[in-house]
């Protein structure tokens, strides 16, 4: 087998990704064993690892965030241009005064971390990499794929169209999970609306189009890294879905492109973060924008915790393009229609940090 990524003709990179996998300890069992150097495996080119150090360091490049209180009140128009201004320059804001309270915020935390803290001959009962249950514990989504692993462990949870069987949810964070996926999806019909006006359309437009209905969690977990100059909590990618809400906890880490550069997204008690997938770059024909984000190997002695939520197209059979409200002989459609299945397809067989699918049916 061909070595990648160096030069020590005795290493083998599938072989350590199967016995890495195979052992169904994840990052955070490799920590565990108090290893002070990361193995092989994890150690990025030094082309990816360069671009470590381009962070912003201008005070005006920030995320927005936006004060929600007052959407169904006068306020509504100023925030819906906020909305829509963070949507088509940065693809990524943060909301406070959102309604979702603290407590559940770190409740639902709280029970994602005591999950990724379990015994690993606990954990290892939800270790695999196919997901027909809806349910799967696993270390890097694309692990025999990219060109080095990443610093992180994931517990998948798909919330619909047909949602995970409850019990096979791991019970320690069961509750907690359905609660969150309950009151999340309650806000992000309220975002979808505010997306829709600021893009001009009907406010129910992406309700009715299902896209609040295909929704799928994952609690990632980035243990404390002895190296993270030589590897990423994740690589540079987009999310391929409508839109993600990311509930972090203060630990730090995930970054955003911005022109040449690196943002960094504060964490902020109390706040959650919102950005653009590819999906809705393409339906509002590159009016919003879905851009590279990442996250930084974590330096911290302590683990930082992360919580997605990707809404995502609801059929499966589906045809997919830009709204035909937004394509005109001025704005001709950019990309090509494609069915949802086919995409999905494709997603999973690249590496997250490959070009985005935004590419791929691009006219
Ligand atoms: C294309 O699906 C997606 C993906 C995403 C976002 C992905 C990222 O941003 S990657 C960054 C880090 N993320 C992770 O480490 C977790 C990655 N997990 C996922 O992307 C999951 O698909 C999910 C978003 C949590 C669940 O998505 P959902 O659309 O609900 O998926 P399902 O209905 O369960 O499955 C659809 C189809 O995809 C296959 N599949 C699902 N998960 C995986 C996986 N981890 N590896 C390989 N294949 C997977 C699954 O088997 C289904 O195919 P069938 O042929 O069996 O029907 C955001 C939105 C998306 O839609
Ligand atoms: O952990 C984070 O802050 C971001 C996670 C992420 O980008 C993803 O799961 O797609
Ligand atoms: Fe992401």
């Amino acid at each position: 087998m061909a070595v990648k990524g160096g030069a020590h003709q005795d290493y083998n990179h599938l072989d350590e990704l199967k016995k890495f996998d195979d052992s169904k300890m994840g990052v955070k069992g490799l920590v565990d064993s108090g290893l002070t150097s990361i193995p092989r495996m994890f150690v990025h080119p030094t082309e990816t690892l360069s671009d470590l150090k381009s962070v912003a360091r201008s005070a005006s490049q920030v995320i927005p965030t936006i004060d929600l209180s007052g959407v169904d009140s006068d306020r509504r128009p100023a925030i819906v241009e906020q909305v829509s201004h963070a949507c088509r320059k940065l693809g990524f804001f943060q909301i406070v005064n959102h309604g979702l309270p603290l407590e559940v915020l770190n409740r639902t935390i709280a029970a994602v971390k005591a999950f990724h803290e379990l015994p690993t001959e606990v954990k290892n009962q939800w270790y695999r990499r196919e997901t027909s249950t809806g349910v799967a514990f696993f270390s890097n989504v694309d692990m025999y794929k990219a060109k080095a692993a990443s610093w992180r462990d994931t517990l998948q949870v798909r919330l619909g169209p047909v949602p995970s069987v409850v019990d096979d949810i791991p019970e320690i964070c069961r509750n907690e999970i359905l609660e969150w996926s309950r009151q999340a999806s309650q806000l992000v019909e309220i975002l979808m609306e505010l997306l829709c006006e600021g893009l001009g359309l009907n406010a129910g437009k992406l309700k009715e189009m299902t896209f609040l209905e295909s929704k799928g969690l994952v609690g990632h977990y980035y243990p404390h890294c002895p190296q993270p100059d030589l590897t990423f909590g994740i690589t540079s990618h987009t999310d391929p879905g409508v839109l993600t809400l990311l509930l972090q906890d203060q630990i730090g880490g995930l970054q955003v492109k911005h022109g040449e550069e690196w943002v960094e997204v504060k964490p902020i008690p109390g706040a959650l973060v919102i950005n653009i997938g590819d999906i809705l770059q393409i339906l509002s024909n590159d009016e919003y924008k879905s851009v590279d984000h990442r996250v930084l190997a974590n330096p911290s002695p302590d683990p930082r915790v992360s919580i997605a939520i990707f809404f995502t197209a609801g059929k499966r059979d589906g045809l997919y393009g830009p709204f035909p409200e937004l394509v005109s002989p001025e704005k001709p459609a950019l990309y090509r229609q494609f069915v949802l299945n086919d995409y999905i397809t494709r997603f999973f067989t690249k590496d997250l940090a490959d070009k985005t699918l935004t590419n791929y049916y691009r006219i």
